[in-house]
């Protein structure tokens, strides 16, 4: 079946401005072959959130986010659990949800020939709270990163993060959590504590590798007590989803995460959702998504 009426959703600051400009390349490209489409962008997040509710409840059958993991996940709270398809052109800097659906990154004409091509998957999505998440939500080291780096003005890009996280390491103190699962309780000092939908975030970080859309389960890892010059060097390890050969990294697989910790605060996809206390729910089958099939699926 072709596309019908296609939204396209852009974060005009994403990719340092550049989304923008592919989100024109997209809308062009689908109107070059009679697709119906409208190009929507916000003056700010709750603009742009409100104008994919009215795009999606006045009939639009595809909504194309263009951008970061910021506007898929703005988007998300909007298609999950809807009818409505979600197509991804990645413009941003960390790209984590269309880098484990297997969508182009490197090309915007390569994305949108993706959902006119029109293999759609249907991928499990958690909650955090009232909110969707499509890939990690990340409490503990990396959410005082981001707390730290959103504080800051300049520089920008990943720069910013890698001068937060030299800030942050310089006076980390391992932080007392409770992790309730599914069939246990963890607690104890620890200095990060993910939950993964999807295995990466942090622009290509695998801090859960092992994590499936479509298993109806959250993945968990924790980094427990360590030294912070070992946690530096855990850090790149991350990329190839190495951290977990350290004794100290546990990881767990459940339907429902409980997370809590005083005084830290927990990011889904990026964005800050809400201080700890926070509960996240692995729902299956939440989410319709233009995406390639998936060559090896992952199983536990
Ligand atoms: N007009 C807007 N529409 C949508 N989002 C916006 C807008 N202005 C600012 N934002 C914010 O932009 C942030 C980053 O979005 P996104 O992830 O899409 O881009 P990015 O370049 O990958 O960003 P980041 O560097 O944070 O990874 C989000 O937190 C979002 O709330």
């Amino acid at each position: 079946m072709g596309l019908e009426h296609v939204a396209v959703l852009v974060n005009p600051v994403a990719g340092g401005g550049r989304a923008l400009g592919e989100g024109r390349r997209a809308a062009a490209r689908f109107r070059a072959v009679g697709v119906r489409v409208e190009l929507l962008t916000g003056a700010g997040p709750a603009e742009t959130a409100d104008l994919a509710a009215q795009a999606v409840s006045s009939g639009a059958t595809e909504l194309v986010a263009c951008g970061g993991d910021g506007i898929v996940h703005l988007a998300l709270q909007t298609v999950a659990g809807t009818s409505c398809t979600l197509g991804v052109i990645p413009a941003g800097t960390g790209n984590d949800i269309a880098r484990s659906l297997g969508i182009p990154r490197k090309s915007t004409d390569q994305a949108v020939d993706l959902i006119l091509a029109g293999p759609v998957r249907t991928i499990d999505l958690g909650r955090a709270g009232d909110r969707w998440f499509g890939a990690v939500v990340a409490s503990g080291f990396d959410s005082r990163v981001n707390d730290r780096a959103n504080r800051m003005t300049w520089p920008r890009g990943r720069m910013r993060y890698n001068l937060a996280i030299i800030a942050v390491l310089a006076s980390f103190r391992p932080i007392q959590f409770r992790i309730e699962l599914d069939d246990q309780v963890i607690e104890g000092p620890a200095m990060l504590v993910a939950v993964g939908n999807g295995p990466s975030y942090g622009g290509g970080m695998r801090i859960c590798p092992n994590a499936s859309m479509s298993d109806g389960r959250l993945d968990v890892t924790i980094v427990s007590r360590m030294s912070r010059a070992k946690l530096a060097r855990l850090f790149p390890s991350v990329y190839r989803g190495r951290h977990l050969r350290y004794p100290e990294v546990l990881t767990y697989r459940s339907r429902r995460v409980e997370v809590q910790a005083p005084g830290v605060s927990a990011y889904a996809d990026g964005e800050l959702v809400a201080p700890l206390p926070l509960t996240c729910v692995a729902v299956p089958d939440a989410l319709r998504v233009f995406a390639p099939a998936m060559v090896a699926p992952v199983r536990g």
